[in-house]
């Protein structure tokens, strides 16, 4: 086995390990990443990459169906009439991942980073053994070391059955989007970011899909009911069914070719419970970190019971020199949150030398101004903290408005969904900010910058923003529904 000493050990490719390589190498510092499967982690591979290159597949299927409300037909004007290539749609998907990986994978090696292919597993605080994915072994030590290992679907243990049913037809977030056919009827288990972004986009592809969720309402109970439910009704209205207060329980195969799986769901009552037939199922059900392989049992490194490790908000872990990033932290689950931590650890003088001066840049800062957007269409975009995270006691005023308000929507017949501000009543600071709307994370991010710049909601109703432009919306937010309450 050989045996390497670098200044900076990086495990996993990942949103903020990648740059990061590059950025120690360019001090000076002996780099080594080690990536057991792709260059780029998730987001590039199995993630948002390929999967906002297929919602734009499932985008054009559904506005090719509503030609006809413009005017436009393609050949009829049936809905019958928009095909769909499974394996074009696939195709196209794999191409643009690929393009994107490449490029990582020239940036690492134009900043002359050692990339090993393998995988990384601790055998003390500051030292790893590689298992090369070509064969063979590579024992490494390094003075400082950067975990960027990320998370994978996690699949439910408690469904009697799953495993006894054709394992092609069981999907997570990856293999989904490897079929190459558009399944009769999906069962989407779990009703948060990768059971709707899918769900809507096979419904759009020509799949039935049906969604049960656990919760009493989609997504989680922090986020505002509202939305959530306007959200669902456009969601019911694409033609998704959707089962709320349901968890999957027992999975068979059932004598129907083309929907050989029966699932059966329970309720809390158990009154209504459900049984739906179903040729694929898509576990949704969220991601574990990928610290079970990792042998963090021979260092002292802490982790939170789910396994995440723990880190400060330097992204310290408890052993000196070891800094965890991106997923594997537990918290927001994000691409811009993990790039974000790269940016921590570059600029903390005590790790690169580049700053000696200053404030260390911590994950302080960010907190109140994490944004997400869910890639539904339209959007779900948000920024600020959710609602039900607001401190008791909170005084606060609500201004809301419809799509069918925006000028822009009514253009482009595109007026589902709704906007929301949740304001400070004393100081008129913004609080919060959401959008349901066509490019609702666009429109997030103007009020997103008012935020973080401190102008307040009354100085946007009276900005100048070009006609007829989204943004242009928010100069009527205010003059919407106002409410007033404690939290
Ligand atoms: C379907 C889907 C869609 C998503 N869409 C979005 C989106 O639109 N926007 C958004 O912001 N976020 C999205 N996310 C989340 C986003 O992909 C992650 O938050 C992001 O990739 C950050 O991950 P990371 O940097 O922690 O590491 P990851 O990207 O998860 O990378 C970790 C890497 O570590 C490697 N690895 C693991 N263990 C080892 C080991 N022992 N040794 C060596 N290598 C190892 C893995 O192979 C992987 O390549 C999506 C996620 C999924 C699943
Ligand atoms: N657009 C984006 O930014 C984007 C897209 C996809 C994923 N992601 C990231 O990936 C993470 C994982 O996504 P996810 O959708 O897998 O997880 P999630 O945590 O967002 O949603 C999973 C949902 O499934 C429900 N659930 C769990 N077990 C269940 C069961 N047995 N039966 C029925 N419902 C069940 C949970 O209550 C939960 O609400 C997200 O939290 C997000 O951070 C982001």
């Amino acid at each position: 086995m050989s045996s390497q000493h670098y200044n900076a050990l990086i495990l996993g490719s990942g949103q903020s390990g990648t740059p990061l390589a590059s950025h120690l190498k360019s001090l000076g510092l002996s780099t080594c990443l080690v990536e057991r499967s792709h260059i780029g982690g998730c987001c590039v591979n199995e993630g948002c990459t390929p999967t906002k290159t297929m919602v734009a597949s499932g985008r054009v299927a559904y506005l090719a169906r509503r030609g006809a409300d413009y005017g436009v037909y393609l050949r009829g004007n049936g809905e019958d009439e928009v095909k769909v290539d499974m394996q074009k749609v696939r195709e196209r998907k794999r191409a643009i991942v690929k393009s994107f990986r490449e490029g990582s994978e020239r940036r690492l090696r134009a900043a002359g980073v050692e990339v090993l292919e393998g995988e990384g597993r601790f055998m003390g605080d500051k030292e790893v053994v590689v298992r090369l994915n070509g064969g063979g072994e590579n024992h490494l030590t390094a003075d400082k070391i950067f975990i960027n290992v990320g998370c994978r679907p996690s699949r439910p243990a408690d469904i009697k059955g799953l495993h006894t049913i054709d394992q092609s037809r069981v999907l997570d977030s990856t293999s989904i989007q490897e079929l190459d056919e558009v399944p009769e009827h999906l069962v989407v288990l779990g009703g948060g970011y990768v059971g709707l972004e899918f769900g809507q986009l096979f419904r759009r592809l020509g799949a039935k899909v049906t969604v049960i969720h656990r919760g009493a309402r989609l997504f989680s109970k922090r986020d505002d009911p509202e939305l959530v439910e306007c959200m669902q009704d456009i969601l019911k209205e694409d033609g998704i069914d959707i089962f709320l207060n349901a968890t999957g329980t027992t999975v068979s195969t059932h004598d129907d070719p083309k929907l050989p799986i029966l699932l059966s769901s329970r309720t809390p009552s158990n009154d209504d419970a459900k049984a739906v037939r179903a040729s694929h199922i898509l576990l949704a059900t969220g991601r574990i970190p990928n610290t079970d392989s990792l042998g963090l049992e021979n260092t002292g490194i802490k982790t939170t019971p789910s396994g995440h490790i723990i880190a400060s908000f330097t992204l310290a872990t408890n052993v000196r020199d070891v800094y965890a990033m991106g997923d594997v932290r537990g918290g927001p689950a994000f691409t811009h949150v993990s790039y974000d931590d790269f940016r921590i650890i570059r600029d903390n003088p005590f790790i690169s030398g580049t700053k000696t001066e200053g404030n260390v840049k911590t994950t302080l800062e960010r907190t109140l101004f994490i944004p997400s957007v869910v890639y539904t269409d339209p959007q779900l975009a948000h920024i600020g903290p959710k609602l039900g995270d607001l401190p008791k006691g909170m005084e606060v005023h609500t201004y809301s408005m419809p799509g069918t308000w925006i000028a822009r929507g009514l253009e482009t017949d595109e007026t589902r969904g709704m906007l929301k501000a949740v304001v400070e009543p004393e100081s008129g600071r913004i609080v919060s900010f959401s959008a349901i709307s066509p490019e609702g994370g666009e429109l997030m991010a103007v009020v997103q910058m008012a935020m973080v710049g401190g102008i307040k909601w009354k100085q946007l109703q009276d900005m100048v923003f070009a006609h007829p432009s989204w943004s242009e919306s928010l100069n009527n937010l205010w003059g919407g529904e106002m409410r007033e309450f404690t939290i």
